[in-house]
């Protein structure tokens, strides 16, 4: 089989069960009495997901956070988690622990069980976790199929970061180490924003997270959609850090929008729903910004100071 899409594609003939939503989702969505409850696995594989010098602790964090942004995309509230560990080297087992320890906390998700195994001697390691939440009371559960024409495009937080991270983790950025440091540390510990998923739920249309890239999980939503969705690359919001070791050019913009690993939300909601967005962001203490629009039509364009520009040849990450 070519790849991860050809699999994925061959699996929605065996995942028909509606919960599945035709494995064309961030997660399952089960319905269990008058609950529903949100689950998502989600593998953090060594050399694949983060580096085999990265601190254990981050790499634990790493691994819970990137399966609490698949439910914060889906308005859902974390309930708990499973995780299969592969076992190594002693200490480093210890740290990764505390990281887990750690992570669980923060983003109040008890640890209920797991699965424990060992690696042929030298195979990478990779972990994986199963986290369940539940979703939203008094809405749908947003999808990636419900953008609508009219719509605005959202994202929260700040674009690129982790992608320019795991260059200054890797050692090969120069900058002011504090600008190195703030973009390693969104490499190696996403912030994902449940309480913000939450809130956000009911006033918007589509919503994902993003992990393969901004352009490449913008293009999913208008595709699942069946809709038309121009991004405008200034409005993209860049850090401080990224903008001061890039110079924030439009190459580097591009770069930010498909280096992946953000694991930010990327929505759509209709225009009237702008101001309860943003009060409802201050409140969540979170950033979010307008990035586009959604139209009639299909497929994803690029605009930049008001012209079109050609869309990159790799919209993002892909295994
Ligand atoms: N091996 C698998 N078996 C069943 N479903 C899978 C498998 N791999 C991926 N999927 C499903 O395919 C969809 C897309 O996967 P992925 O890109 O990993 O999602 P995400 O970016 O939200 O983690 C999801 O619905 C996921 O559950
Ligand atoms: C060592 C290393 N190289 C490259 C990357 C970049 N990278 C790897 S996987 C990925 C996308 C997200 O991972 P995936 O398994 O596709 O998660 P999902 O889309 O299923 O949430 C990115 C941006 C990285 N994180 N670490
Ligand atoms: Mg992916």
């Amino acid at each position: 089989m070519a790849g991860e899409f050809a699999l994925i594609h061959a699996l929605r003939a065996i995942a028909t069960d509606p919960a599945a939503r035709a494995l064309a989702d961030d997660a399952a969505v089960l319905a269990i009495g008058g609950e529903t409850l949100v689950l998502t696995l989600d593998t953090v594989v060594e050399s694949v997901h983060y580096l085999a010098t990265d601190p254990a602790a981050d790499v634990a964090w790493k691994l819970v956070a990137v399966n609490v942004s698949d439910l914060s995309a889906k308005g859902a509230i974390p309930l708990g988690c499973l995780y299969s560990h592969a076992l190594g080297e002693e200490e480093w087992d210890r740290a990764f622990l505390e990281g887990l320890d750690e992570a669980c906390r923060h983003f109040a998700m008890p640890l209920l069980g797991g699965d424990t195994v060992r690696m042929p001697e030298g195979a990478p390691r990779s972990f994986s976790l199963t986290a369940l939440g539940t979703g939203p009371k008094d809405c749908a559960v947003p999808s990636r199929t419900a953008a609508k024409p009219r719509d605005q495009v959202w994202v929260s937080g700040t674009i690129g970061d982790a992608g320019l991270g795991l260059a200054a983790a890797l050692g090969t950025l120069t900058g002011p180490p504090e600008h190195l440091a703030a973009l390693a540390a969104h490499y190696r510990r996403p912030m994902p924003k449940p309480r913000l998923g939450a809130a956000l739920a009911p006033l918007v249309h589509a919503m994902m997270d993003i992990s393969d890239g901004l352009l490449v999980d913008t293009a999913r939503i208008a595709e699942s959609s069946g809709v038309a969705i121009r991004i405008e690359a200034e409005a993209v919001p860049l850090s401080l850090a990224l903008q001061a070791v890039t110079g924030g050019a439009i190459e580097a913009r591009i770069a930010a929008m498909t280096a992946g690993d953000d694991y930010e939300l990327l929505f759509t909601a209709p225009p009237e729903n702008a101001v309860s967005i943003r009060e409802t962001a201050e409140k969540a203490n979170c950033s979010v910004a307008v990035i586009g629009t959604v139209d009639a039509g299909g497929g994803l364009t690029l605009v930049h100071q008001g012209k079109p520009l050609p869309l990159p040849e790799r919209l993002g990450y892909q295994h």
